[in-house]
């Protein structure tokens, strides 16, 4: 997936700015508050439906203007030329794919594919199971075309079934939705254990290749029930008096987790706070790496300040790494690290100012 032109309008400190990246690694630099962090929003705003600093209403579009719109063109694996364009109020959205309405955001994200690695992507060692989900559900969206519906049903089911027990019901009217949930939730919870059964080895040999002093990370993944002991059907059952006291589903797949783990670590605890940002980003590049085994082609990689997050020698393998793969990468920096020349030379410069990239 090869990035053609980007243009942005009135997203935060964006006026109106255009980007043409190259393929291969692309720096953009720029002091505080000009704009390159924005960019890489406008670029995840397209894959996701969000920012990765919050939804569209949360002062994603620019002071004083009702609605930022975006415009993208890329060449797919197939060499096929493809166009998305999104205007967002923040309420309410319009998009078009490849001319045509696009019938909702998921549509859109399922076309443009990016990973992205910020200074928030610590959360996903650190933070709540609600990002380790999303980072797993993001694969399964892209590679597993079964995964979707399945989703749809275990969240359609969930909800109605937490209204539920709001209302206390008798039992026979919960039978139904614990049915449903139990169905669905299974099936998701085997395409969740199975990819990171699969992403396993593309994490162990990501790490080996910048984090190799802490040894092979393994994936532990954690269903949201004990799903070894029993099936979700009879874990529903048995939480049954639980749940109608909570209010609410206490246990499921929209409970699941899972962790990385080092054979020579105690737990997460132990790693050093740089050392929690090398796996995060050991495990975004290998999601990356999975991706393209499974498509056949690289998503956009965005680094945004990885400078900033990593010291010089980790940076340098952690690029070493990706640059030779062939993935496109949009990297932000203040300024030019000067270990960026030779092999680590990027395709295109560009400078941001005040929400201005200008090539270099
Ligand atoms: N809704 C908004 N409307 C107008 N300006 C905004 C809005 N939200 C944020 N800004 C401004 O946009 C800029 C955002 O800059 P951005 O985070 O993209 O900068 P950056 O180049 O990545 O900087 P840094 O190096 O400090 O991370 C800031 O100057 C901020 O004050």
């Amino acid at each position: 997936m090869r990035l053609n032109l980007l243009r942005v309008r009135n997203l935060r400190c964006l006026v109106e700015a255009e980007l043409a990246p190259a393929p291969g690694l692309n720096l953009l630099t720029g002091g505080n508050g000009a704009g390159k962090t924005s960019l890489i929003e406008a670029v995840h705003l397209l894959g996701y439906g969000r920012s990765f600093r919050g939804r569209v209403r949360d002062g994603l579009v620019r002071g004083g203007q009702t609605a930022l719109e975006l415009f993208a063109e890329w060449q797919d694996g197939q060499g096929r030329r493809r166009r998305v364009g999104l205007r967002h109020t923040g309420q309410e959205w319009e998009a078009r794919l490849d001319g045509a309405p696009a019938p909702s955001l998921t549509e859109l994200c399922a076309e443009l594919a990016v990973v992205t690695f910020e200074p928030g992507s610590h959360e996903l060692l650190a933070g709540g199971g609600e990002h380790r989900r999303r980072f797993l559900d993001w694969a399964l969206f892209h590679v597993e075309p079964e995964f979707l519906p399945v989703w749809r049903r275990y969240a359609r089911a969930l909800k109605q079934r937490n209204a539920l027990l709001k209302r206390q019901p008798v039992a026979a009217a919960l039978e139904p939705w614990d049915q449903e949930l139990a169905q669905a939730g299974e099936i998701l919870s085997r395409l969740r254990s199975a990819y990171l059964a699969r992403l396993e080895p593309v994490l162990a040999s990501t790490a080996e290749e910048f984090l190799a002093e802490l040894g092979r990370p393994g994936l532990r993944f954690q269903p949201g029930w004990r799903r070894e002991e029993q099936s979700l059907a009879d874990a529903l059952l048995l939480s049954r008096e639980r749940d109608l006291a909570l209010g609410y589903t206490s246990l499921g797949p929209h409970r699941a987790d899972w962790r990385v783990e080092y054979p020579a670590l105690p737990g997460r605890e132990a790693l050093s706070r740089g050392q929690e940002k090398l796996t995060a980003l050991a495990c975004v590049l290998a999601q990356a790496r999975a991706f393209a085994a499974d498509r056949g082609e690289w998503p956009l990689v965005c680094l945004d300040d990885l400078a900033s997050e990593l010291d010089r020698v980790h940076l340098a393998r952690a690029l070493t790494s990706l640059v030779g793969s062939g993935a496109q990468i949009l990297l932000t920096a203040t300024e030019m690290p000067d270990l960026l020349a030779g092999p680590l030379a990027p395709q295109a410069r560009f400078h941001v100012e005040q929400g201005v990239p200008r090539p270099l």
